[in-house]
């Protein structure tokens, strides 16, 4: 893999790195047409402004776009030079994964595979260590054996871990009694203490998220291969606090009778030591929200001649930074990782399609997941409309549920809260949606932990508002526990099973 030339110093070193320093970078070359689709033709007239796909693409051309919810770092040189550092570090992964893990979400997008993307809201360095890293991977491991058993398709891991640290935030500023400070945006970018000094933005802590990005998935990809995530450690992978509960007795049959089938293909004589068997496929992926940082680290793949944001396998759009003519847009078109949208109820169907278009001229299959967030009640009404007007088009996207950002409330006592009910009940009106449309319901995003965190309310072991503050450690936005995690994943891999069964048997309607 080539990596990108040194950055050419700029003229005005002091300059706002929202000014273009190096406008004569090489273009990208974009893809080969996969699938040919109509024109966009209900766009076309749209008012909406937007950055035409045919203007010359830099790794810089996001400079002079508007740009929301990045940081103002005071010392610009310092800043410079943390970037030049980044840029001559090693890419935390490789193009060719990215290409293999969008070839995989191809096959979701038409309901041969199902996504589960979940992990932290915002990774901390406070918090990064081995258990922690462990626990999560461990129960997404266990929610895809459970998903798997139901769907009986493949599941698509993909870990917010491993560089999610940067966050969009609702208020510039935070106030606690009468004091005002800017908020915390990250461990990438601030500290979370509630001083002048923490809330400072730092560009060396990029370096510090780097290396920990880089360590955290050379764990990842040890646990995956290693013989961690052999399926015949399916029943040792139950986590200590599930013991004793409903969610652990009812992993605990399900991994008795996965034991089961594996005793019955070895005594078939199916080799159930191949790899196949020993290892998984683990992907990672983060909002690509820190436009310096994601653009030091994307390189020109000698392989391809395509720039990839090496960062991460897979980088999402977030819901407040989706701007058609925006700096964040402009920058994901440019690369060739496969893309995530968040989609709340304020998107309309037509800048849906005319965003889509601009991140996938070519309509190439995986590219894009379309992350929907806006609560059950929005979702029955909006999706409906989002899904016609992307399959008019001829557009293929990949529609996954993210049932926590449409869902966040505050509890009496102040703290942010989702509910599980509230959770539940918008995977149930994505999975309605999917079916009285006709299309695939391919994959959820879930803030999660392996940790036995009490930040969401209810589930079968309940947790109350009074609970909350037990073992509240979220940076950000509150996240299902190992308990409640695994307790989702049994009503999706039962919804999904109905749905198996229903279009094998044909059966009309699919209740969870
Ligand atoms: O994770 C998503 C956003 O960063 C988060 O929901 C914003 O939270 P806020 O509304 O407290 O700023
Ligand atoms: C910021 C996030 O989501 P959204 O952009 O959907 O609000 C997130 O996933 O943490
Ligand atoms: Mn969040």
């Amino acid at each position: 893999m080539a990596l990108i030339p040194p950055r050419t110093p700029t003229t005005t070193p002091s300059s706002s790195f929202l000014q273009p320093t190096n406008p004569t970078l090489k273009p990208t070359l974009f893809h080969l047409p996969h699938h040919p689709k109509k024109p966009i033709s209900a766009v076309k007239s749209n008012p909406i402004s937007t950055t035409p796909s045919s203007q010359k693409w830099s790794l810089e051309s996001w400079k002079i776009k508007k740009a929301s919810q990045l940081p103002e770092y005071p010392d610009k040189t310092n800043l410079e030079s943390v970037l030049k550092t980044l840029e001559s570090f090693p890419p935390v992964v490789f193009a060719g994964e990215a290409r293999s893990l969008e070839e995989k979400l191809a096959s979701a997008a038409l309901g041969n595979a199902f996504l589960l993307m979940g992990g932290d809201c915002a990774e901390s360095f406070k918090e990064f260590n081995g258990n922690n890293i462990r626990d999560t991977f461990r129960v997404i491991l266990q929610m895809s054996a459970v998903l798997m058993f139901g769907a009986q398709m493949p599941i698509i891991k993909v870990g917010r871990m491993a560089g999610q640290f940067a966050k969009p935030r609702s208020d510039n500023f935070e106030e606690r009694d009468g004091v005002k400070l800017p908020s915390y945006r990250g461990d990438n970018i601030n500290g979370d203490a509630f001083d002048e000094k923490s809330r400072i933005p730092d560009p060396h802590r990029m370096i510090r998220a780097y290396t920990q990005s880089v360590a955290t998935l050379n764990l990842l990809r040890a646990f995956a291969t290693g013989g961690y995530a052999a399926l015949q450690r399916l029943a040792q992978w139950n986590l200590d606090f599930t013991d004793h509960s409903e969610q652990g007795d009812r992993y605990r049959e399900l991994a008795h009778r996965v034991d089961e089938a594996i005793g019955f293909m070895s005594a078939a004589g199916l080799t159930v030591d191949h790899p196949i068997m020993t290892t998984t496929e683990f992907w990672t992926s983060h909002e690509c929200l820190l436009l310096p940082y994601e653009q030091a680290l994307t390189r020109e793949d000698s392989t391809s001649g395509m720039f990839y944001d090496c960062s991460a396998h897979m980088l999402w759009v977030g819901e407040r930074t989706r701007q058609l003519d925006g700096a964040h847009v402009e920058f994901l078109r440019g690369i060739s990782n496969p893309l995530g949208i968040k989609v709340s109820d304020k998107m309309n169907p037509a800048e849906l399609v005319k965003l889509i278009d601009i991140l996938n001229p070519q309509n190439k299959p995986g590219r894009i997941t379309i992350i929907t967030r806006m609560g059950a009640e929005n979702m029955r009404v909006k999706l409906p409309h989002l899904i016609r007007a992307v399959r008019r088009e001829g557009q293929i996207v990949t529609w996954v549920s993210d049932p926590m950002h449409g869902n966040t409330i505050k509890a009496p006592s102040g703290l942010k809260t989702r509910s599980f009910d509230s959770i539940r009940a918008e995977v149930r009106a994505f999975f309605d949606v999917h079916d009285q449309e006709g299309s695939y319901p391919g994959g959820v995003h879930l803030e999660m932990t392996g940790q036995n965190v009490t930040e969401c309310v209810g589930g079968s072991r309940t947790i109350t508002y009074n609970d909350l503050s037990l073992r509240y450690h979220t940076h950000c936005d509150p996240r299902l526990n190992a308990s409640q995690s695994l307790e989702l994943a049994f009503i999706i891999a039962e919804r999904l099973r109905k749905r198996r069964l229903g279009s094998q048997q044909n059966l009309p309607s699919l209740t969870i």
